[in-house]
């Protein structure tokens, strides 16, 4: 009897969704399920899915397992030890057969393996879909793909100002390749002169033999040193370059990038291009000149000999080309995902609490193991091209040794060749084949590193924020007047929602404005756009009446005191972290700000004082909270924007925090002062409130005159002091 549960087909998760782990005893599913042709099957189906009722599993790879449709037998072992209980496949139901006996369902698994086997042994041949990178490696690639000689030219710019270690790397691989391939000649010569009992020869031979083999050893001793030498210039100089220029990028650059994938190019990246100059391209210098010299002496022995390996050589290096570009590809969807597997675990360790709280370990390991077995998938395939790469070099090494025995014994019964030119030329020969493949195998490897520079050559080329490379006025004095005129904004990662629409309101000099609406209603917004961390699409803000894009940028910005919602600390002592922004600051300061900030008591209870070493973990929110104030007081800002800087605190802390905001060290200076607040009981005192509700200001006024309006923000304040009640 067989039992069945159709269900409706189940809805798949996107691609860029995040994976979820096999079910427990589900792991050798998919070569079980490996049945029927991959039919109906849409390509997506390499994701397994798995919900409260259903199962839904697939073969990692269609094309590499040939995969099922139509119903599954699935093994009562299987069941037994699952905890499915209905499962289908794009709505086909998978069966429970409960009524097979053991032997039959071995025999069913057997069968399916063959069957499997047989399925999959023409995609694994020469041009066959196995190696094909293109359909299973969903990764973006962004960048565009980087040929060898713009990469090489790349990299030449970098190092370019230290051209003395490179000539002195270059001039030392020629003598060195030189003299190497000297003594192939020298030592055959020798052995000869010996056996003719020509002394004079014998002895002048070994004399060169001798002073080859030191120069050779000389030259690639200072080689080694020199391009080892180049390399860390590379890789000290790409990082630099790639950080400046990461720096420098608008914000809204770092809305698209993840934090893992960056530190992933500056870290793996860079060090897979270091190996360009010190390896990849000193090995293929030297065994070119080495390939090239052998050639030419084998022509010069024996040109119909030298014709035969110069053909076999051709053919190497034609598989080595194509072998080349297959490793370049791979390299670069190494780099991808590897990259990707970072942000997981970047993720994942920052967010290390909330995974503990929710005890989401398992899914997190099966979201980064995941990314270990693309990995794996593209690591299998290129080294399984690396075998057949190997066993072409094997196949046709050999055979220049046949055809130069079998041509050369000839040619030796024929009295054609002497039996020391044949031993030179197998020598030699032998050299070419070598340095050939070596040639060979450090153009891939230099095709892997290119493949790998491309993402860090595009972030390198990116021009930097207009904001860093524009001058701007810097005013004589700033008396703290703010327009905000008509303006309206979009994120330009969501460029169809408007954020912020036509909103217009100013803050005079030494003011107190409050900004107040629910949550997500733009008044974070508002604030970014005054630090110029976004530009407005629409409208203008003006400070003291100058355009706020016509100022310089780092002159504004010093006059600001910011403190965010949730302030963030460097992992740095305290004294850093206050003073983190500001120039030629002395403790006294740091230490008079932090007791504004009623910082100091707490700061002078830690064991090492304002010496203690803190990070974003180690202090409560509120303490943070307090030192993020202390570093925006220490400005002593013209303008102070506090982003729920207070939201933190307790009641009487807040109280008193609020007290010292408005004043400033100079008596004759004022502050104007931008409050985004919750709590409003906290902003009443404000000399203006602006109520925003999604993107737009719908009430402006003082705390009585708003309450008396009766809209939104008497309605807001109604309900806050029915919660407290
Ligand atoms: N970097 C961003 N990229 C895209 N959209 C964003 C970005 N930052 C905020 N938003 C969106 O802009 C809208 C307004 O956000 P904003 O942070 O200004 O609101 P808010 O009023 O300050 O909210 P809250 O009181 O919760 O802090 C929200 O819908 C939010 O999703």
């Amino acid at each position: 009897m067989v039992h069945s549960n159709i269900h409706t087909p189940l809805k798949l998760p996107p691609l860029s969704q995040p994976h979820l782990p096999l079910p427990t005893g589900f792991t050798t599913m998919p070569l079980l399920l490996a049945r029927t042709p991959p039919s109906s099957l849409p390509p997506i189906l390499h994701h397994h899915y798995n919900s409260n009722n259903h199962h839904l599993l697939i073969a990692p790879s269609q094309k590499r397992f040939p995969l099922i449709a139509g119903p599954i037998l699935l093994p009562r072992r299987i069941l037994a030890s699952s905890p499915l209980k209905c499962a289908s496949i794009n709505g086909v139901p998978i069966l429970n057969n409960p009524e097979a006996s053991t032997e039959q369902v071995h025999a069913g698994e057997l069968l399916q393996r063959i069957r499997k086997w047989l399925d999959f042994l023409p995609l694994i041949l020469p041009g066959g879909r196995w190696w094909d990178f293109s359909d299973d490696v969903d990764v973006q690639l962004v960048a565009q793909p980087v040929t060898v000689w713009r990469a090489l030219g790349k990299m030449w710019e970098l190092v370019a100002r230290d051209r003395w270690v490179i000539i002195a790397a270059f001039s030392a691989l020629i003598v060195a390749a030189v003299s190497e391939i000297s003594i192939p000649h020298f030592l055959t010569a020798s052995i000869f002169s010996a056996q003719g009992a020509d002394l004079v020869v014998f002895h002048r031979n070994v004399r060169l033999l001798v002073l080859l083999c030191v120069t050779s050893g000389i030259c690639s001793g200072i080689r080694g040193c020199c391009f080892g030498i180049a390399n860390m210039i590379l890789v000290k100089r790409m990082r630099e370059t790639l950080y400046s220029s990461l720096l420098l990028q608008d914000i809204s650059f770092f809305d698209n990038e993840t934090v893992g994938d960056l530190t992933s190019r500056l870290g793996a990246d860079c060090q897979q291009v270091s190996r360009v100059i010190g390896n990849d391209l000193n090995l293929i210098l030297r065994n070119f000149l080495q390939g090239g010299g052998s050639l030419i002496y084998l022509l010069i022995l024996s040109w119909p000999l030298g014709l035969c390996t110069l053909v076999i050589c051709s053919i190497l290096a034609a598989v080595m080309l194509r072998y080349g570009s297959y490793q370049k590809k791979a390299a670069r969807l190494i780099q991808e995902v590897t990259a990707s597997a970072n942000d997981v675990a970047q993720e994942t360790f920052s967010l290390i609490r909330t995974v503990r709280v929710y005890g989401t370990e398992e899914e997190e390991y099966g979201r980064y193991n995941w990314w270990l077995g693309k990995l794996a998938d593209i690591s299998l395939r290129q080294s399984a091209a690396y075998g057949v790469w190997n066993f072409n070099f094997n196949i046709l090494y050999h055979s220049t040794q046949v055809i130069a025995v079998l041509f050369g014994g000839m040619s030796i019964l024929g009295g054609h060749i002497t039996a020391e030119k044949l031993t030179k030329f197998i020598l030699y020969s032998e050299w070419l084949i070598y340095s050939t493949w070596w040639v060979g195998d450090n153009i891939s490897n230099l095709m892997q590193s290119v493949g790998a520079s491309e993402k860090v050559f595009h972030l390198m080329d990116l021009s930097p924020s207009s904001q860093f490379t524009e001058r701007g006025i810097k005013l004589q004095r700033l008396m703290g007047c703010i327009e905000f005129l008509n303006v309206s904004f979009h994120y330009p990662s969501r460029p169809t929602v408007s954020v912020v629409q036509h909103v217009s309101f100013a803050v005079h000099p030494g003011e107190v404005v409050a900004i107040v609406g629910l949550s997500g209603s733009g008044k974070s917004t508002l604030v970014n756009l005054l630090l110029r961390l976004y530009e407005p699409t629409n409208g203008q803000i003006l400070v003291d009446d100058i355009p706020i894009q016509d100022l310089d940028i780092m002159w504004w910005r010093e006059r600001i005191g910011f403190v965010g919602q949730e302030p963030k600390l460097f992992r740095m002592d305290i004294s850093s972290n206050i003073r983190y922004g500001c120039r030629d600051v002395k403790q006294e300061d740091i230490e008079w700000a932090a007791k504004q900030a009623y910082a100091h008591d707490f700061i002078s209870a830690l064991p090492n004082g304002y010496g203690t070493l803190v990070d974003d973990d180690l202090l409560s929110g509120g303490q943070k909270q307090r030192i993020a104030i202390a570093r925006a007081l220490l400005r002593d800002p013209k303008i102070l924007i506090l982003d729920e800087a207070t939201s933190a605190l307790d009641a009487e802390s807040e109280h008193n925090v609020k007290g010292v905001l408005r004043s400033v060290r100079s008596d004759s200076a004022t502050r104007s002062v931008i409050v985004i607040a919750h709590r409003l009981s906290t902003i009443q005192a404000a000399d203006r409130i602006v109520v925003m509700d999604g993107g737009q200001i719908v009430e402006i006024g003082s705390h009585r005159e708003l309450l008396l309006r009766d809209g939104l923000y008497a309605r807001l304040t109604r309900k806050q002091a029915d919660a407290m009640a």
